[in-house]
């Protein structure tokens, strides 16, 4: 952890970056290449680390990966999967959550898969039992080990019912690509219907699948026996272009994200107005900017989509502490996404975490001692600090912070951002931010 980043507070971040496809789909639509016959093109894909290590995962598996780094397409060959020999696979450990949605796939393929332990960032115990749940109900057979999970399927995957507790983004994804090669019908109730998930759906019925979305989060899937490649384009990183528009905020800037879309951001959207940010919605991005006065306090939820996205919420923590009054923050996706809230207190901000479902909603977390409702109280100057970077989105609020603090700040542990956030440095540059990374 020697390196580190050097940020000079107290510039406003202004010009143009561009944000490409989504980490949460790009991902799983490299997965999803898995189960076609021939060859798939994926465009406007982000050179991140996740893109990079599920690059890896498939290569050992067999798959021909061809990363365009430049022009943002990615060629993904499955033809010798069959004839791969696997090593190496618990090198992988812990390095994303991705690795778990190979095993439909790889049970479809080869009857039987292992898979390492899962990384992601540690905002909460994130279980996989609903994926192992899923997985036995197709037929498949689990044995959790210390290491990562062995998993068989000698008779193949048979479709099913399935209610999920709670609408996981991973669990549906699972679902679905397991579900689009078994035999038979799948029903998954209580699905998650994030915009990722949709675009997923898309790229399987490109292959082939058929996939029918009900309006009550009731997903129905006809197995097929046969799925090709497919071409397409990944839809973009709304969580990205979030975070920017919180910095842009937060630094009393003017940025324009290009690339950004409206449908999959109106929530955000919303939210940030109401906040007291302005924006711009053109064809080719969103323009976020600060048009002055006093920013407002607000009562905000995380929740499944079509609600505030979790992802969304620690970059605009950040820009609360910026606004006049009390802010209430209800984080009901993960019951532990407050811990970079210490940092900012650091910083000189004044936030307050709470074990009660603070807000409208009775979440899964209310009476189980987690910290997961957040009082901030603005307006406080920001003042720098040396900070350690606890995870991606963590971090990335960070950043914005030292960004906005009087002083200099030193952040460690940058590394983390890379994996959802494409060449951040060289936009903090575009953007005229005073920040240098120090060896
Ligand atoms: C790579 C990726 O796409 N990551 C996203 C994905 O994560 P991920 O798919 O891991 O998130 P989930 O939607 O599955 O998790 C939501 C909640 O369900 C719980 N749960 C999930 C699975 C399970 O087997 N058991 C269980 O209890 C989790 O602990 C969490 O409290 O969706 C999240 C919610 O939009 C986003 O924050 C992440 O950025
Ligand atoms: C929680 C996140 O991702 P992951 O599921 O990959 O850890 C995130 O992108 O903020």
């Amino acid at each position: 952890m020697s390196e580190f980043l050097t940020v000079e507070g107290g510039t406003p971040l202004t010009g143009e970056i561009t944000v490409r496809g989504a980490k949460n789909f790009v991902s799983k639509a490299m997965v999803a290449s898995l189960l076609g016959e021939t060859a798939s093109e994926l465009s406007n894909v982000p050179v991140i680390r996740d893109v990079d290590v599920v690059a890896d995962l498939l290569r050992l598996h067999g798959v021909t990966v061809d990363h365009e780094r430049a022009s943002g397409v990615l060629h993904l060959d499955p033809s010798d999967v069959e004839s791969a020999h696997v090593a190496d696979i618990d090198a992988y450990a812990g390095s994303s959550r991705i690795p778990i949605l190979f095993c439909g796939p790889l049970l479809h393929r080869l009857g039987e898969a292992f898979i390492p332990d899962l990384g992601g960032c540690r905002i909460g115990d994130r279980p996989i039992d609903y994926h192992l749940d899923i997985l036995r109900r197709f037929g498949a057979v689990v044995d959790k080990t210390a290491g990562g999970i062995h998993i068989k399927a000698p008779a193949g995957l048979t479709g099913t019912k399935i209610e999920l507790p709670y609408p996981s983004v991973g669990a549906t994804e699972q679902t679905l690509l397991s579900a689009v090669r078994a035999r038979g019908v799948t029903e998954l109730r209580n699905a998650a219907i994030e915009p990722e998930i949709t675009d997923l759906i898309a790229v399987l019925q490109k292959m082939g699948a058929i996939i029918s979305v009900d309006t009550d989060r009731t997903i129905r899937i006809e197995g097929v026996d046969r799925l090709e490649g497919y071409r397409h384009t990944s839809l973009a990183d709304r969580i990205e272009a979030g975070s920017w528009a919180s910095a842009a905020l937060v630094t009393g800037g003017d940025v324009f994200v290009r690339g950004a879309t409206q449908p999959e951001m109106m929530t955000f959207l919303n939210t940030f107005r109401k906040v007291g940010g302005a924006f711009d919605i053109r064809d080719d991005g969103i323009r976020f900017w600060h048009p002055g006065g006093d920013l407002q306090s607000i009562v905000l939820e995380t929740d499944v989509h079509p609600g505030f996205m979790t992802d969304w919420q620690q970059p605009l923590v950040v820009a609360l502490t910026q606004a006049k009054g009390l802010s209430i923050v209800h984080e009901t996706v993960y019951e532990n996404r407050f811990g970079f809230t210490e940092a900012l207190r650091g910083m000189g901000a004044t936030i307050q975490v709470y074990r009660e479902c603070l807000g409208g909603l009775d979440c899964r977390f209310g009476r189980r001692n987690f910290l997961h409702s957040a009082v901030v109280s603005g307006r406080t100057p920001l003042r720098a600090a040396d900070i350690v970077v606890p995870d991606l989105r963590g971090g990335f609020s960070h950043l914005i912070a030292a960004l906005a603090a009087e002083g200099t700040s030193r952040v460690h542990g940058i590394s983390i951002i890379n994996r959802g956030y494409e060449d951040f440095q060289g936009k903090l540059e575009a953007l005229s931010a005073r920040a240098a990374l120090t060896n």
